[in-house]
């Protein structure tokens, strides 16, 4: 489709959907804007935006498709301003948040207006920010929640998703309540965990020097999230308060049952408890991009020498198989290291199998 786009806010999430929508739409224009000269700077340079405004209302006026992608208490700010803007009629305005419900509500100011407002949330991310960790396909097989208003028509909903169609997202419609519910369980909530996690280790490792040391895998793994922009995850936890203090104080419940069954060494009820926890989470879609994207692990057990990452990067390059992470395993002792790579998609790694098989004699599995 062509049309001006004018996309608020160029990080790692503003970024992707610029560079998505550019792909499925060559023919329309992405302006962006960002409180941030340098990430406007770099969005530019970059080729994520074709042009940069100076304002929001510059940008704003005449844009088919306004979208917001900053942390989401700005966002409330955004749509203010926005409301005070010179307009097109017909312009659809949606956001990126990770809330919903207070952002909707806020959006009612839109309304009044005659302006479109949809609540959008791209259910992919990571824990990287800013425009350089941007990707077209950020977003590739991961569910993009829409939250519109029941006034908003379904051609105006289809039109917005049509703007989108180079996320290659699943689009799922659900009202903004559920959205902060379910959103709250399966992704505010575990970054509030990772958080609390890394603290428990940061205190104690002030008296147990060993512990940053020792804290590898699991650990490593289970955190990854607590790596997250403070700034974004302090306005998430402030917008959906009430979902997360209930879902705190059933934690704590959770916690006081476990606490019970360690104290009675009641070993069938903690084997239980292991046990129903593995099949659910073994359930989980594997294909299926969640809320914390699936990473595609293979472990390839590798000598130890020199180079030999730059080597094995080289034959994936060569093949033209993008990677999304790389690192050693450095818990075994024996000749052999492992490397652990970690691609995108399943496909990418079935590749990889195929191409180490063929230029290499390294032995290859693939992680659960
Ligand atoms: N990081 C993630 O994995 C995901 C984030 N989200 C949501 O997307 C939104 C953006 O997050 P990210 O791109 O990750 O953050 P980011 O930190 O990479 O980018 C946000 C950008 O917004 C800019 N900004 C802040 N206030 C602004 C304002 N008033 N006007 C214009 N620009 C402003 C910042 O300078 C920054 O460049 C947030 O609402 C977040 O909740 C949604 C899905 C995934
Ligand atoms: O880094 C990760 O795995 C995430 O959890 C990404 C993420 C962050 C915020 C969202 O609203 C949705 C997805």
């Amino acid at each position: 489709m062509r049309g001006k786009i004018f996309i608020i806010g160029l990080g790692l999430i503003g970024g992707s959907l610029a560079l998505s929508i550019k792909r499925s739409h060559s023919e329309s224009m992405i302006i962006g804007f960002d409180v941030n000269k340098e990430q406007g700077r770099l969005a530019e340079m970059l080729g994520v935006a074709d042009g940069i405004s100076s304002t929001i209302e510059d940008g704003a006026r005449d844009a088919d498709l306004i979208l917001i992608a900053a942390p989401v208490q700005e966002t409330q700010k955004i749509i203010h301003i926005l409301k005070e803007c010179e307009l097109k009629n017909t312009v659809i305005i949606s956001d990126a948040g990770s809330t919903k419900k207070e952002i909707v509500n806020c959006a009612k100011v839109l309304k009044e207006k005659g302006i479109t407002f949809i609540g959008g949330h791209p259910m992919a991310g990571s824990h990287k920010s800013g425009v350089t960790a941007a990707k077209a396909l950020l977003f590739e097989n991961a569910f993009y929640l829409l939250t519109p208003e029941e006034h908003v028509s379904t051609a105006e909903v289809e039109r917005l998703k049509e703007w989108l169609t180079g996320t290659k997202a699943k689009f799922l419609t659900l009202s903004p309540e559920e959205h902060d519910y379910i959103t709250g369980i399966v992704s505010h909530f575990p970054h509030m965990v990772a958080a609390s996690l890394v603290h428990q280790a940061e205190k104690t490792s002030r008296s147990q020097k060993l512990i940053p040391r020792l804290a590898a895998g699991g650990f490593r793994d289970i955190t990854r999230i607590a790596s997250s922009s403070p700034a974004m995850w302090r306005d998430i936890l402030l917008q959906n308060k009430e979902v997360l203090l209930k879902l705190m104080e059933d934690w704590q419940e959770e916690m006081e049952n476990v606490k019970s069954i360690l104290r009675q060494e009641n070993s069938e009820g903690i084997f239980e408890y292991f046990l129903r926890a593995k099949l659910f989470r073994d359930e989980l879609p594997q294909k299926e991009k969640g809320a914390i994207p699936a990473f595609y692990d293979l472990f390839v057990d590798v000598p130890d020498y020199p180079g030999v990452i730059s080597e094995i990067t080289g034959y994936l390059a060569k093949e033209e198989i993008s990677i999304t992470n790389i690192r050693i395993l450095e818990t075994r002792e024996e000749i052999y290291g492992v490397l652990v790579i970690s691609f995108q998609t399943e496909e990418d790694r079935e590749r990889a199998i195929n191409c180490l098989e063929q230029y290499t004699s390294y032995e290859t599995t693939i992680g659960l």
